[in-house]
């Protein structure tokens, strides 16, 4: 992605060939700030409070946090305590379990002093895969807007709503929802995204809002409960979000509030997408409802708003009544049945075990408990 005129990825390594450096998510809108990430502790930090976040990139992090851990001890006792500490940063985002898994697979039995070489190279690698899966998920979702701007009188926009930020600044590049936004707006078709504020932590108003205006790309930024108001007033021609966990029969776990637009989705007739890459899917599971594990995270984040004042300052204002108690779970499960379609970097398949396992035949044999 394009900002300030040069092309950034969300993670890289810095000059001197070691530290990682990540965007302080945090930050932006208001500033756009990079921490350098030098020891595993570092990595979690960042995943845990959300310098870094989105699944993909929560993978990527943790996949490099792995290779800082063990410049400092390379030993089997030091790599298992990595695995561990990375391990339990974030519990929804499947893609942390899947890299560490993958960072555990690569490096499992090398002899100590090939190990550093082999986790930065390995965790490189999960990168630019990232980079690539998250391509194909937009031109695959370029077809349906495709098809959608072809129905509509010329030059009107396609209008879509999206949840949450599955923008570059979730993935390594391009993102998963917005991929094809934005490869259909590099394709001169003309999109309108109505962008979800996403309480409690404001990523769609803060990081989607900021990515599409960066490109370029019309959007305007919506309170949460006014989706369903618009799709009644045919003002909502799709609905594409990203995931934090897919089960292998297609059940959906995303950002808090993701159901309620399904179901205003189904409601009204609008086609409601999910756009991921394979590494999203956790072949383990068939029942997102009883079986994803949804993280709670601290009421604070409910009873207090990030923002800028007139005055230029940054910082957090409490929103809620003194000692109200509240409650934040960060994501909720959309049924298969709501979902018309999962966008992958192998195309679109239909929510459900089947859909999935034709497109997946690889991943889904030998994979489910
Ligand atoms: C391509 S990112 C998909 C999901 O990770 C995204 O929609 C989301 O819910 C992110 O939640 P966050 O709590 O900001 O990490």
């Amino acid at each position: 992605m394009k900002i300030h005129g040069r092309h950034y990825r969300t993670i890289w390594l810095d000059e001197d060939g070691w530290g990682v450096v990540v965007i302080d998510q945090t930050r932006l809108p208001f500033h756009f700030e990079t921490v350098r990430l030098a020891t595993a502790e570092e990595a979690a930090h960042a995943i845990r409070h959300m310098t870094v976040r989105g699944a993909p990139l929560i993978g990527a992090t943790a996949a490099y946090g792995v290779a800082l851990a063990l410049r400092v001890d390379a030993s089997d006792a030091a790599l298992e305590q990595a695995l561990a500490l990375l391990g339990a940063t974030r519990p929804t985002a499947v893609n942390l379990n899947w890299a560490l898994a993958r960072m555990r697979r690569r490096l499992t039995g090398l002899p100590q002093a090939e190990r550093v070489a082999a986790a930065y190279a390995e965790a490189g690698a999960i990168c630019d895969e990232d980079v690539a899966l998250c391509h194909a998920i937009g031109e695959h979702g370029l077809g349906v807007i495709r098809e959608i701007a072809a129905r509509k009188p010329a030059g009107e926009p396609v209008n879509i709503l999206t949840h949450c930020n599955a923008g570059w600044l979730a993935t390594v590049d391009w993102g998963t929802a917005l991929a094809p936004i934005y490869l259909a707006h590099d394709a001169g078709i003309p999109v309108h995204v109505w962008v979800d504020e996403t309480r409690p932590r404001n990523q769609g108003a803060a990081l989607t809002a900021y990515e599409l205006g960066s490109h370029g790309v019309p959007h305007a930024v919506i309170v949460d409960n006014a989706g369903g108001h618009l799709m009644q007033h045919g003002q909502v021609d799709m609905v594409i979000v990203g995931t934090d966990r897919t089960t292998a029969s297609g059940d959906v776990a995303n950002k808090i509030g993701t159901y309620l637009k399904a179901l205003a989705a189904k409601d009204n007739g609008v086609p409601f997408y999910v756009a991921l890459p394979s590494p999203t899917i956790d072949w383990t599971l068939q029942d997102g409802l009883r079986e994803i594990p949804i993280e709670e995270r601290s009421q604070r984040e409910v009873t207090h708003l990030f923002g800028q004042a007139e005055d230029g300052r940054t910082g957090f204002f409490q929103v809620a009544a003194p000692g109200s108690a509240a409650c934040n779970p960060a994501f909720d499960v959309t049924p298969a049945r709501l979902v018309t379609g999962l966008i992958t970097e192998r195309g679109i398949a239909p929510a459900s075990a089947e859909g999935l396992a034709r497109l997946f035949p690889d991943l889904a044999q030998g994979q489910a408990a």
